[in-house]
């Protein structure tokens, strides 16, 4: 269709012509504005709207410990709890980046007490090494955010053989709290807030195949197994911890601008390229993508809330498979299996969270 036509195609006489071209152009522009202001729309709503962490809650004297710290949604969880006055201990894989961070972190805070410690959730050692350090040399522990993560990165395995999506978001993590379990009864009251997310919605665990070894390799069914674990793993251990004064907190962050969504850029570049425009307007930044895990980690209160799913600063009702307390059962027995959690190095440290 030549320009003209195409012009002529989509002028709108007001629907008095009975042309069936004119009801389409009709469409066509109705669409474009729909699109046009649903786009305005969510944006507005991305920088206006609420999810904001109101607490302004002091924490001299408190120790919080960030997975994942040097980049996105942890880094900026870093710095506010750093402004907030507490030590904070960046626990990163990248050492590089993570001094950099942190660096940037004490300037932009004040706060001198912000430190970095090597750790890679991918490994069940490295988990090992920096628990033992961490409970050698730190006094407490207030607030642990498991929020490290990878998203659709190809079928790796683990030098431990696990399958790595669901290795660093929950196996590592699992293992992580367990071992500093010990540190944050002494500390209470204290607090476990788990970054999982609204992909858990949909989600399976496959008791059968945790690792894909038996079905085909689906980096977004893998991304929401690990997210599904995250919020199951919530849910079961506030149940263990009932009265043992520690809580524990799930969430989705939100949309949020960062580097997560790496591994799926470099398997469609144009795709990331096209959806870069629209993922600047539409998509929060890290600092609002901290909020709702601050929010967990400081707000008053919470306590009674233990177990539950939060998103945008508010309690929000996980998806019915992130409710299935079988489910979250049989994940942590798996799971304490593949870590082997009951071995020497762990005795003593998970009192009181025994099987049921
Ligand atoms: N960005 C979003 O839109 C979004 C949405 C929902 C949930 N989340 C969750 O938020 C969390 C933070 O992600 P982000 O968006 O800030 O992305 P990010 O990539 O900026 O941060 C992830 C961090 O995890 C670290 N990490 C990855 N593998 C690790 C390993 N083996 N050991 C230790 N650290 C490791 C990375 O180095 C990085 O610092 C993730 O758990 C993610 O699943 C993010």
């Amino acid at each position: 269709m030549k320009a003209a036509a195409l012009e002529e195609f989509l002028v709108l006489p007001w629907p008095e012509s009975e042309n069936w071209r004119v009801w389409v152009g009709l469409l066509l522009k109705c669409g474009a504005a729909l699109g046009l202001s649903l786009i305005c729309g969510v944006t507005l709503r991305r920088w206006i709207g609420g999810g904001v962490c109101r607490c302004t809650i002091h924490l001299d004297g408190k120790t919080v410990l960030v997975t994942g710290a040097n980049s996105g949604i942890g880094k900026e969880t870093c710095r506010d709890l750093a402004r907030r006055g507490a030590r904070v201990v960046m626990a990163c894989r990248d050492l590089t980046r993570a001094v950099q961070a942190a660096e940037e972190i004490r300037e932009s805070t004040g706060n001198g007490n912000v430190v970095v410690r090597h750790l890679d959730l991918a490994s069940v050692y490295s988990v090992r090494t920096f628990a033992k350090e961490f409970l050698d040399t730190e006094d407490r522990l207030d607030i642990l955010i498991n929020n490290a993560g990878v998203m659709m990165c190809p079928k790796w395995l683990t030098e431990d053989g696990f399958e790595t999506q669901l290795a660093v978001n929950h196996l590592g993590h699992f293992l992580l709290t367990n071992l500093l379990l010990a540190k944050m009864k002494s500390s209470a009251p204290s607090r476990v807030v788990n970054v999982s997310s609204i992909a858990h919605r949909g989600g399976r665990i496959d008791f059968d195949d945790l690792f894909f070894s038996r079905r085909p390799y689906s980096a977004l069914e893998s991304y929401r197994q690990s997210k599904l674990a995250n919020v199951l793993f919530t849910r079961e251990l506030a149940r263990r911890l009932k009265g043992l004064g520690v809580s524990a907190f799930c969430l989705h962050p939100g949309v949020i601008r960062t580097e997560l969504g790496r591994h799926v850029e470099s398997w469609f570049p144009l795709l990331g390229a096209l959806l870069r425009l629209p993922a600047l307007l539409l998509m929060k930044t890290p600092w609002q993508g901290c909020q709702t895990t601050v929010f967990c980690a400081v707000t008053p209160g919470l306590e009674d809330r233990s177990g539950c799913y939060f998103s945008d600063c508010e309690e929000k009702e996980a998806a019915p498979e992130g409710r299935d307390d079988e489910a979250a059962r049989r994940l942590w027995d798996h799971s304490a299996r593949l870590v082997r959690l009951e071995d020497a190095c762990c005795k003593g440290t998970t009192a009181g969270l025994g099987s049921r």
